[in-house]
């Protein structure tokens, strides 16, 4: 990773890595807004592309109303040559398969921004890349439905990590330019694992409705009839580690509740009040099997995550470990193994005392503030990665 310039256009093209639900509707807003897109979608999951081609065009309806063509690649130089923007859409447990093929690409003059991130920055500590950027979640809530796009709801900010610190003003106000919400630039990624709060809400509303959805092909709303006060129980109950977690890192993390009210500008004075109201949750279909990204991914790559860093901090992680141990059992799936646990992070190694010294909170880790003034009135400008 080292020292480069490139030239970054106003509005730089954009190449979106994944073709599911979260990465259309962000390349249809980014196309809406003026941007350039290319979605690439690997060749082993182009079951929505090909839905999309077979109509000529992508609707959504809902919270977003367009309806546009988008242009596909199933080729990964192809989209790394369009742009040296790089948004990747998929689940983490698909950023593997991408990782394989991004490998084979000198990549110094990219920057990638996984959407969310699930750690990818750690996963991916080879790749030759100018910056990784992480998200804690998407900014659209949105299902494909055949061809055509439900928006449920946007957020109103995200939080967002780099992997490298001391990245010049121009490119957080170009990364800010191109996703369509605030962004609340974290410490480090670790934080921003923290707050995908994902992992709170759906391992537990699926596992504590098994029955029901397996019964029922998830014919209920996962939200409105899944999250009762019993299940917000055992959420806070894993939320509770969640922040202890954050706290030995020197963050003073909100709760599940205050985070989600806080990306859509809610006010909801309970998870109950929120899985009843909430317009982007309480119309949520629950999924038809437990073969879900709900639990597939948010098992091993945030609560498997969680849980190891809290045994590898003296906290006391049997909430988690209860959760992620019920799963296993009901799916025959063995997250302990396969999940993002610290030896796949590459900080299994790591002394309790260095890993908080790593990614803890320092006064520099904010993003530098830029005034209008230091902006070049022209097209193009030189962003230095120094
Ligand atoms: N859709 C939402 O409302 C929403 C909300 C919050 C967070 N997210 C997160 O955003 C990410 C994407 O969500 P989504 O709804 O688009 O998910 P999705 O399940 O539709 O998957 C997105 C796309 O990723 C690709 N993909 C899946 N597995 C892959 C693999 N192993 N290799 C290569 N490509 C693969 C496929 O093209 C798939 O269509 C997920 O991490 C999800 O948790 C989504
Ligand atoms: O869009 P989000 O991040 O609020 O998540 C809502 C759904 O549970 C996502 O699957």
């Amino acid at each position: 990773m080292s020292p480069h310039l490139e030239v970054v256009e106003m509005r730089p093209r954009i190449s979106i890595l994944g073709a599911g639900a979260a990465g259309l509707a962000l390349a249809l807003d980014l196309q809406n807004r003026g941007f350039q897109v290319l979605v690439y979608s690997h060749s082993d999951h182009l079951r929505h592309v090909n839905a999309i081609q077979k109509t000529g065009c992508l609707t959504a309806t809902g919270a977003m109303q367009i309806s546009a063509q988008l242009r596909f690649t199933t080729d990964m130089g192809a989209a790394i040559g369009f742009s040296s923007i790089l948004i990747l859409t998929v689940p983490s447990t698909g950023q593997e398969t991408l990782l394989e093929e991004l490998q084979n690409f000198a990549l110094h003059r990219h920057t990638i921004i996984a959407i969310p991130g699930n750690l990818f920055s750690l996963v991916a500590k080879d790749l030759q890349v100018g910056c990784i950027l992480e998200t804690n979640l998407s900014p659209y809530s949105c299902r494909m439905h055949d061809s055509s796009l439900v928006v449920l709801g946007k957020k109103d900010q995200l939080f967002i990590a780099a992997s490298h610190q001391n990245m010049p003003p121009i490119f957080y106000t170009t990364i800010e330019s191109i996703l369509p919400v605030t962004l609340k630039w974290c410490s480090s990624v670790i934080e921003v694992s923290l707050l995908n709060i994902n992992g709170v809400f759906h391992p537990l509303m699926m596992i504590m409705n098994a029955g029901w959805i397996e019964s029922t092909d998830g014919g209920f709303f996962i939200y409105r009839d899944g999250l009762t006060p019993a299940v917000a129980n055992a959420m806070d109950a894993v939320d509770r580690v969640r922040m202890q977690v954050g706290e030995a890192f020197g963050l003073q993390l909100k709760s599940a509740l205050e985070v989600s009210n806080e990306c859509y500008k809610h006010t909801f004075s309970s998870l109950v009040d929120l899985a009843q109201n909430s317009g982007p949750h309480n119309q949520l279909k629950a999924p038809q099997n437990l073969g879900h990204r709900n639990l597939s991914e948010d098992v091993p790559d945030l609560l498997v995550t969680w849980m190891g860093l809290a045994e590898h901090l003296g906290i006391d992680a049997s909430p988690i470990r209860a959760v992620v141990v019920l799963v296993s059992m009901s799916t025959g799936v063995d997250y302990l193994k396969v999940g993002r646990n610290l030896q796949k992070l590459r900080l299994e190694g790591v002394e309790s005392e260095e890993l908080v010294v790593r990614f803890s909170v320092t006064e520099k880790k904010e993003r530098p503030v830029v005034s209008i003034e230091t902006f070049p009135q022209r097209d193009t400008m030189i962003m230095s990665q120094l």
